[in-house]
């Protein structure tokens, strides 16, 4: 071909770039260099795995680097999945190839190569794809011919089972390589090769279920929810349910009638490994259609379960937040659980929220996006009472159960971790054959050794925390950066031998307990005992089989879990998580309490729940205590207002760290001074508050400062980050990073 036209490509590379790059595709890779895939690229004195974004029709204005190599047969996204991936990048101000990479499941990408690597071309592929072999029966009707007594029977087993893989058949029959040749060679069965799943259930099996006659509640629910998925239209609802009322329940049967529409699901949960008994429940209603997609997959199990889900082998997606970007395609419902939870917030690189994405993509999708939760967002409260989500509520529980009795317990002046209100109804309960949860507070709380002699706490020398005395490992521990040291120990301020523990940890408590109440079956779930794979799981099957009377712990017990058997809870320390230095503190006891208070009466008994705490004015705690939501809404709204909090602004943090701390302090300095320019040159409705030190001022070693950007426009707000991000001062050894609507600012 004469006059042949270079073939150029825009690339996304996953670096912090602002802008793509353009490559030549050499000509035998034409056919391959296509949309979707990604390609090894030359990049500076480095090789990287950058991702084809289209074709480029201009000629270039230079010279370009040629790419290496396409690296996949097939697209790894769609022309839709695109637009999704573009709109966040640019909504969260970050680089289209970071989002890419993290869309994307960590199985399938290759290691960046530095320069030096070049005397080693060899790319390493990605995770790699299992296969077994299946035989099958053929021309099951011919009479068989003569064969030995061993294949007859292999034969007979691969004849009544359809198909069967020859890792069953080897573990029936021994060896039967020679059989299986012979019976191929006749034409009795075939063999081939298939992609095997690992399965991340396991192999056990569910009892299945069928939906439950609707109270009337959720009824209107579901038949407003079902209108929504006939229009076919964009619809965001807001599901108001007090704990009990039954949402999943809603959830299951809108599901059903999106899959009768031929259309998906995907099903957000906060932290999945925290409810296996949600994903039991699907799994009893809808059988193996199911994929699920959390941090507690291997990469390979991850890539698994991304691969069926493109190949439209699952109907029905669930998963934490990184499921949003599922490759799931014709989406009619997109279900977020839990909506309140900060954990659909990640904390770094892409600090994306997927509650907030859910109404992106089912804006895109054409879905309809139900938030479910018994303690909304007050910004979602605000927003449905705004009509820009549909409110739908339960009121009341299923069955008419009624909701917990709540005592609040004063503990100022009682020395012991357990109220004397709280033992004899442990005794109680015990003695009812009935359960009980204990729930430590512990936000910003745990146990640590201080020096008795001169009264310093031990703390972490790289953070500014204290560490977590952990009696049973024997070791004083930094919970952000794993420093240990053998505890007790002594003093590093003044060498005294002399520590002492403060502070209540779950496991003190369970040891309080094992002496008021000996003859109960304690069970404590938290950090340290649900360390392996699975552990949660486990524990949690141990209440609801009921040999377990009494479970201790921390968050992970408060959140989800329907045991009918608790019939009591008791709230250690409500009042600790008012004390985050986080304006959300007061919504997020109250929520964390409400939750809590709401594990207990969920079966035919009524639930009892005793509220410990030094001093309980506080309204947050006022209006669990009440089961008051409504009175907590408009009292929060109101302080909300008043510091001009969200619903009433929008925030973002610019964060600044390094590992001296002067460097870092001028630097943020700079880059205030700098937005205070811009912000006068364009004239926008943003107030910077700061550089101040981060609530955690220093974390593995590295100073932490951070500048507070608030706007009564969303717009004013990405405009003065852009335009800062264009004239942004050169910091090499300083990183930085932007966090639009920041939910933890630590
Ligand atoms: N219509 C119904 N009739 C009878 N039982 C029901 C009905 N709907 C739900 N349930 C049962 O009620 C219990 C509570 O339901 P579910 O766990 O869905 O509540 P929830 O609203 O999600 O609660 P939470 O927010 O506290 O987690 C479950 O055991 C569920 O099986
Ligand atoms: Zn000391
Ligand atoms: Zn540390």
């Amino acid at each position: 071909m004469p006059n042949h036209v270079p073939h150029i490509i825009e690339v996304a590379i996953p670096l912090h770039l602002d802008r793509t790059f353009h490559y030549r595709v050499p000509r035998e890779m034409e056919g391959q260099a296509l949309a979707g895939r990604r390609a090894f690229v030359p990049f500076g004195r480095r090789r990287l795995t950058g991702y084809i974004l289209g074709n480029v029709t201009a000629p270039p204005p230079h010279e370009l680097k040629e790419i290496f190599e396409v690296l996949d047969p097939e697209p790894l996204w769609t022309d839709s999945e695109l637009e999704f991936f573009r709109w966040v990048a640019s909504y969260y101000l970050h680089p289209l190839g970071e989002v890419l990479k993290t869309a994307l499941p960590a199985g399938i990408n290759i290691q960046d190569r530095k320069g030096s690597g070049q005397d080693d071309p060899t790319v390493s592929g990605g995770k790699t794809i299992k296969t077994e072999i299946v035989y099958r029966a053929a021309a099951p009707c011919e009479p068989a011919p003569h064969l030995g007594a061993k294949a007859a029977d292999i034969l007979g087993v691969i004849r009544e089972a359809g198909d069967i893989p020859a890792a069953e058949l080897r573990r029936r029959f021994g060896t039967c390589s020679p059989q299986l040749k012979r019976l191929a060679e006749l034409g009795l069965v075939t063999g081939e090769t298939r992609e095997v799943y690992r399965n991340p259930f396991g192999d056990d099996a569910v009892k299945r279920d069928t939906p439950r006659v609707l109270s009337r509640h959720q009824q209107a629910a579901l038949d407003a929810l079902c209108a929504a998925l006939d229009r076919h239209a964009f619809a965001p609802f807001l599901l108001h349910g007090v704990t009990g009322s039954g949402k999943t329940e809603v959830y299951l049967q809108a599901i059903a009638q999106a899959l009768g529409q031929d259309k998906n699901a995907l099903v957000l949960v906060p932290e999945i490994s925290l409810t296996p008994q949600l994903v039991q429940r699907f799994r009893a209603r809808f059988g193996h259609g199911i994929a699920i997609l959390h941090s507690g997959l291997s990469d390979g199990e991850r890539y698994d379960e991304w691969r069926r889900i493109r190949r439209g082998q699952a109907r029905i997606v669930i998963g934490a937040r990184s499921a949003i970007f599922a490759p799931l395609a014709g989406i009619g419902i997109i279900i977020v659980d839990e909506e309140h939870e900060a954990s659909f917030k990640q904390a770094d690189g892409l600090r994306y929220n997927a509650r907030d994405l859910a109404l992106v993509r089912g804006r895109m999708e054409r879905a309809v996006v139900l938030l479910g939760s018994a303690t909304p967002l007050v910004t979602s409260r605000y927003a449905a009472e705004h009509g820009k989500l549909a409110l739908l509520t339960l009121p009341e529980r299923v069955e008419q159960r009624p909701m917990p009795t709540v005592e609040l317990a004063p503990m100022k002046g009682v020395a012991t971790a357990i109220s004397p209100l709280l033992v004899p109804a442990l005794e109680a309960t015990l003695a009812a054959g009935e359960q009980a949860i204990i729930f430590l507070n512990r936000r910003g709380f745990a146990t640590y050794l201080v020096c008795a002699e001169c009264g310093a706490p031990l703390a972490c020398p790289n953070c500014s925390v204290s560490l977590t005395y952990h009696r049973q490992r024997g070791q004083s521990v930094c919970h952000y950066c794993d420093y240990a040291i053998p505890a007790p120990g002594i003093c590093p301020a003044c060498g005294c031998q002399e520590l002492k523990e403060l502070g209540a940890g779950t496991e003190r408590l369970e040891h309080d307990l094992r002496e008021l109440v000996p003859q109960a079956r304690i069970l404590r779930m938290d950090s340290d005992t649900t360390g392996g794979k699975g552990s949660h799981g486990r524990l949690l099957a141990r209440m609801s089989d009921g040999s377990a009377d009494i479970l201790v712990g921390t968050q992970m017990i408060a959140k989800g879990h329907d045991f009918p058997g608790v019939t009591l809870v008791g709230v250690v320390n409500a009042e600790a998580s008012l004390a985050m230095p986080d304006f959300r503190a007061a919504e997020r006891t109250f929520q964390l309490l409400s939750q809590v208070i709401g594990r207990a009466g969920r079966g035919d008994a009524p639930g009892r729940v005793v509220v410990q705490a030094q001093s309980s004015d506080h309204y947050a705690i006022q209006n669990a205590v009440r089961h008051d939501s409504d009175a907590f809404y408009r009292q929060e709204l109101e302080f909300r207002r008043e510091v001009g909090y969200p619903p009433f602004s929008f925030l973002a943090c610019l964060g600044f760290s390094g590992t001296a701390e002067r460097p870092v302090e001028e630097h943020a300095g700079t880059v205030a001074r700098l937005l205070t320019q811009l912000k006068r040159e364009k004239g926008l409705r943003v107030e910077i508050l700061g550089p101040a030190p981060a609530p955690l001022y220093r974390l593995r070693g590295r100073f932490r400062r951070q500048i507070l950007l608030k706007s009564p426009t969303r717009n004013d707000l990405r405009r003065l980050i852009a335009a800062w991000q264009q004239n942004r001062p050169a910091a090499s050894t300083i990183r930085e990073y932007v966090d639009i609507d920041p939910v933890d600012m630590m």
